[in-house]
């Protein structure tokens, strides 16, 4: 039987603005049990939990202020999960911040290290082989993973990050044995707040470093709709693209094609 959001209890990080948001906000509308969201963003994430408690119910959302950086609030954001609704199916990794260079420690610590940390944490509690009920952690990367622009190659390092250590610790923890999907999804330009933050300097707003082909960005509704899509379909280890609101595309093939190349060279 394919994967339903029907009864799932869901994690979001980064989920009170943006692509995140767009998550909360569809898990619940298929009927998710319940959502919790994870952001720094007091204000938003009290608007969002507001609206989302007058159209599904005060029990199926809540908001939990946390930064992703401090794993004791993290730590603490699981547990109350946990504790209250005793299973945890779903956690998407979305929380990240863009800039240049200038904020090369925080966009290493939200984007890669708050990502490392909650997976490894949603691991431990949802791997079937240490009493928990199996389940998909969704980790949000980029096309930058695979190509940078000017001025963004912390932000696009970070992806790349997030996209190894996601196939890594696939591979490192089989599915057979942990029943826990690891899937990284790359998104291209989405319309967000954060394409268009102007932490940027002036030569990435410029736009200088990004190819004449770059196009409007996709519609949040596309990646939100492509990010459920590969949750219903996607096997653990594997890399979707989802871009140009078209469909999200599996590129695993490609991506352990172009890594098997270069072990093959480095092999002694
Ligand atoms: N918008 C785009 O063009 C693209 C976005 N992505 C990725 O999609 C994901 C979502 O991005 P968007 O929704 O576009 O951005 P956004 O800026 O709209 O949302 C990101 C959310 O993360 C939160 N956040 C930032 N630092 C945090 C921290 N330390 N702890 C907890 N929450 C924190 C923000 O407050 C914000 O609500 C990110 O991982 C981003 O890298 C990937 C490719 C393209
Ligand atoms: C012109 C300003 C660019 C600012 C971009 C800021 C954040 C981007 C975040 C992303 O993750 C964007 C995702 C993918 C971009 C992919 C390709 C861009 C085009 C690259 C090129 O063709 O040179």
């Amino acid at each position: 039987m394919s994967w339903t959001a029907d009864e799932k209890v869901v994690l979001v990080t980064g989920g009170a603005a943006g692509i995140g948001a767009g998550l909360v906000r569809e898990f619940l509308a298929k009927n998710a049990r319940h959502v919790a969201f994870l952001d720094v963003s007091e204000k938003e994430g009290a608007t969002l939990e507001r609206e989302l408690r007058n159209k599904f119910g005060a029990l199926r959302a809540k908001f939990i202020k946390c930064d992703v950086t401090d794993e004791i609030q993290l730590g603490d954001a699981f547990r109350q999960v946990l504790d209250k609704h005793r299973k945890l199916d779903v956690v998407v990794n979305s929380a990240a911040v863009v800039g240049d260079n200038s904020l090369c420690k925080t966009m290493i610590d939200v984007n890669f290290c708050g990502t490392v940390t909650s997976t490894l944490k949603a691991l431990s509690i949802m791997r079937a082989d240490a009493g928990g009920c199996g389940g998909a952690i969704i980790n949000v990367s980029s096309l930058q993973a695979f190509k940078s622009s000017t001025c963004l190659s912390v932000y696009s390092a970070t992806k790349g990050a997030v996209l190894q250590f996601s196939n890594f610790l696939a591979d490192e923890e089989s599915y057979s044995t942990t029943k826990v999907r690891i899937i990284t999804v790359c998104l291209g330009p989405t319309d967000t707040a954060l394409l268009h933050k102007r932490n940027l300097n002036n030569s990435a707003k410029d736009g200088h470093g990004v190819s004449s082909r770059a196009s409007e960005p996709q519609r949040v509704e596309s990646a939100v709709n492509g990010i459920i899509e590969v949750i219903q379909q996607a096997e653990s280890g594997s890399t979707w693209i989802i871009a140009n609101n078209n469909i999200a595309r599996d590129v695993t093939m490609n991506v352990r094609e172009s890594f098997r190349i270069l072990s093959d060279i480095t092999d002694v």
